[in-house]
């Protein structure tokens, strides 16, 4: 069915999906944001490599990128059309235009931005990301940034989360949803 075809759904009643560079935060936040709002946690790469039956790496090598996409498609399609959740999106996945549509009608979209330089630290630890092997980090992101934070910047709320610990994030996370009416206030 077209995203368009789909009911709109109250904002208390939306999926989280965050969105935003490799290394930021997603996962790691996600996964405690979601135990934070008691419900339920999908990682997007973590769906793709489920359902293909192996890495995102060994996909990107065998298949190339363009294959990567489609599937990255099939599977946010199937998160973002099920129950509410809150979502780790990969980082490439609001780039497809109807990914996008989709978050637009079911989802409240997050972008978790922080400083280069920390994304490019914390991307060191495991060589798991294609696009960033072989290449210097901090350039690589450069390049990512300046192609994705004008589609980035099409989310529903943009949280800085540069420096912090995994909890400061999710606080601001919390905050931000908060104040977008996703939330009950809390005292
Ligand atoms: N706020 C934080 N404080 C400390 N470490 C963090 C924080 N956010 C993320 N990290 C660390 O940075 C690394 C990358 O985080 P994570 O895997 O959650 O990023 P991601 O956005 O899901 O990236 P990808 O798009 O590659 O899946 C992990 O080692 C994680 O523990
Ligand atoms: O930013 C990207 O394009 C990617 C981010 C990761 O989450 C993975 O989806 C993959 O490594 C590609
Ligand atoms: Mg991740």
């Amino acid at each position: 069915m077209p995203a368009n075809d789909l009911e709109p759904i109250p904002v208390q009643e939306r999926t989280i999906a965050l969105v935003g560079l490799m290394g930021v935060g997603k996962t790691t936040v996600g996964r405690r944001l979601a135990r934070r709002l008691g419900l339920p946690f999908a990682d997007g790469d973590v769906e793709i490599e489920a359902a293909a039956a192996m890495t995102v790496s060994d996909i990107f090598a065998r298949y190339g990128e363009s294959e990567f996409r489609a599937g990255e498609a099939r599977v946010m399609r199937r998160l973002l059309e099920g129950p509410r959740k809150v979502v780790a999106t990969g980082g490439g996945a609001m780039l497809n235009p109807e990914t996008r549509a989709l978050m637009k009608a079911r989802a409240v979209t997050v972008w978790m931005r922080a400083d280069l330089s920390i994304v490019a630290q914390r991307v060191q630890r495991r060589d798991t990301r294609p696009l960033l092997r072989g290449r210097d980090p901090l350039e690589a992101l450069g390049q990512l940034a300046e192609a994705r934070y004008p589609v980035y910047a099409g989310a529903d709320l943009v949280v800085d989360v540069t420096g912090g610990a995994h909890a400061e994030a999710v606080e601001a996370i919390m905050r931000a949803l908060e104040a977008h009416g996703v939330l009950e206030s809390r005292p």
